[in-house]
């Protein structure tokens, strides 16, 4: 059996890739996260891109351990914001991992923005490093509008604040869907689809 290593220190989004990587069916192939090798310091995410950002996640993780690793940068996108939170997402209030003070930040900031011009997207970047140095970055991107107000508890971060382009969400947030049907449509789903050739190869 071959072990991947899955690198990511947020557990409802280790949950996500977890959930897409054993829906590809990847026969000889067993995904371990961060709790299951030694443990190995955190490197800054100093990226500019998502890309960058995705790479230094998996090449740490894969010279830590020795494994194969998959690493996901992500964050939302806001239209009337140029592109912000962005690769900022996860701290945007200053406090790293604070979804509800990055939701009310991102709420306030938004304001007066009307509803025709409240579009946006999550984007994620999936890299996957081997021990031999070989590397593949892909993106999948999810299209949708910030609502004013959140809904929903399932997801993290932004989902309760999003409302996917998608006529499957109905209108839902993306925190109002059901973990399958978020995977179906995400970005994280749609950059993992694009990985799963490479890890086929690795089993
Ligand atoms: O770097 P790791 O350890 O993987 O965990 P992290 O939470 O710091 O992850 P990122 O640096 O990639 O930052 C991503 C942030 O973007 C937001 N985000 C990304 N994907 C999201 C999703 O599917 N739903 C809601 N918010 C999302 C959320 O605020 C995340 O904390
Ligand atoms: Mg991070």
């Amino acid at each position: 059996m071959t072990r991947v290593l899955l690198a990511s220190r947020n557990a409802k989004k280790l949950a996500e890739l977890r959930r897409v990587v054993a829906a590809a069916g990847l026969e000889g192939l067993t995904v371990v996260g961060l709790d299951d090798v030694p443990q190995f310091p955190e490197e800054p995410e100093t990226g500019a891109t998502f890309e960058e950002n995705a790479l230094i996640k998996a090449r740490s993780g894969a010279r830590a351990t020795g494994l194969p690793c998959v690493a996901d940068d992500s964050g939302l996108a806001v239209d009337a914001l140029n592109g912000m939170p962005g690769v900022l997402s996860a701290r945007w209030s200053g406090r790293h991992g604070d979804d509800e003070a990055n939701n009310s930040l991102l709420l306030g900031q938004l304001g007066d923005v009307p509803a025709d011009r409240r579009g946006g997207a999550f984007v994620s970047a999936c890299a996957l490093v081997t021990p031999a140095g070989e590397e593949t970055v892909v993106r999948g991107q999810w299209r949708g509008r910030i609502v004013d107000e959140p809904r929903g508890a399932a997801g993290f971060g932004y989902d309760p604040l999003f409302v996917p382009d998608d006529a499957e969400a109905g209108g839902r947030t993306s925190a109002e869907l059901a973990p399958a049907e978020k995977d179906a449509l995400s970005h994280r789903g749609k950059a993992l689809a694009q990985l799963v050739p490479f890890l086929r190869a690795l089993a």
